[in-house]
């Protein structure tokens, strides 16, 4: 099945000149979506994971059913205001605009390896303030996946000595 199928263009979302990428059709289609869930939990079935660390709020729709198939712990890294216990905070730049990333301080343990789970990376600037949330935390990041990565916005430059991994590739 060709998951492109199911992910739709939308041009100027949420601000001009950014072509945003629907999820929502693939979410919407159980085969697609099942699909995609199989293909991760695949993926990282042998790897050494302590807990996945599922970035809001779009990365939680993958991050949760493949914390379930692979037993693991499923940790939230949450938009600032929303993790009620102490959190650590990293603020970074998105295609469209600032942003911040919180993680509950013991959300993570000393050591743990961690999977981060993400629908998409564009900039990267998401993702690559994951990871140093985490490691600020103590956990080591073990790899990073996403859905769709848009490969034109080079957001593995921000992500490298990473172990990055994208189903497709725009
Ligand atoms: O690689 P980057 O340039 O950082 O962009 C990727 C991020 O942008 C989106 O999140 P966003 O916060 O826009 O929305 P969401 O709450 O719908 O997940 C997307 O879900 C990624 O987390
Ligand atoms: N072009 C895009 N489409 C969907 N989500 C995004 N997050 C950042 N850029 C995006």
């Amino acid at each position: 099945m060709d998951l492109k199928q199911y992910i739709r263009d939308v041009p100027d979302f949420p601000i001009p000149g950014v072509l945003f990428k629907d999820i929502t059709p693939l979410l919407s289609n159980p085969a697609a979506f099942c699909q995609v869930i199989d293909h991760l939990t695949r993926k990282y079935e042998q790897s050494s994971l302590d807990s996945i660390v599922a970035i809001d709020a779009r990365g939680f729709l993958f991050a949760a059913p493949v914390a379930y198939r692979l037993g693991k712990p499923l940790v939230p890294a949450r938009k600032p205001g929303k993790l009620p216990w102490e959190t650590r905070s990293f603020e970074y730049s998105l295609e469209y605009g600032e942003a911040a990333i919180e993680m509950h301080v013991d959300g993570v343990g000393q050591g743990d390896k961690v999977l981060l789970l993400d629908d998409l990376l564009a900039t990267g600037g998401t993702l690559a303030a994951a990871t140093r949330l985490v490691e600020s935390i103590g956990g080591e990041v073990a790899g990073v996946a996403v859905v769709i990565e848009l490969t034109e916005l080079d957001g593995r430059k921000g992500l490298e000595g990473y172990d990055v991994y994208s189903i497709v590739q725009y």
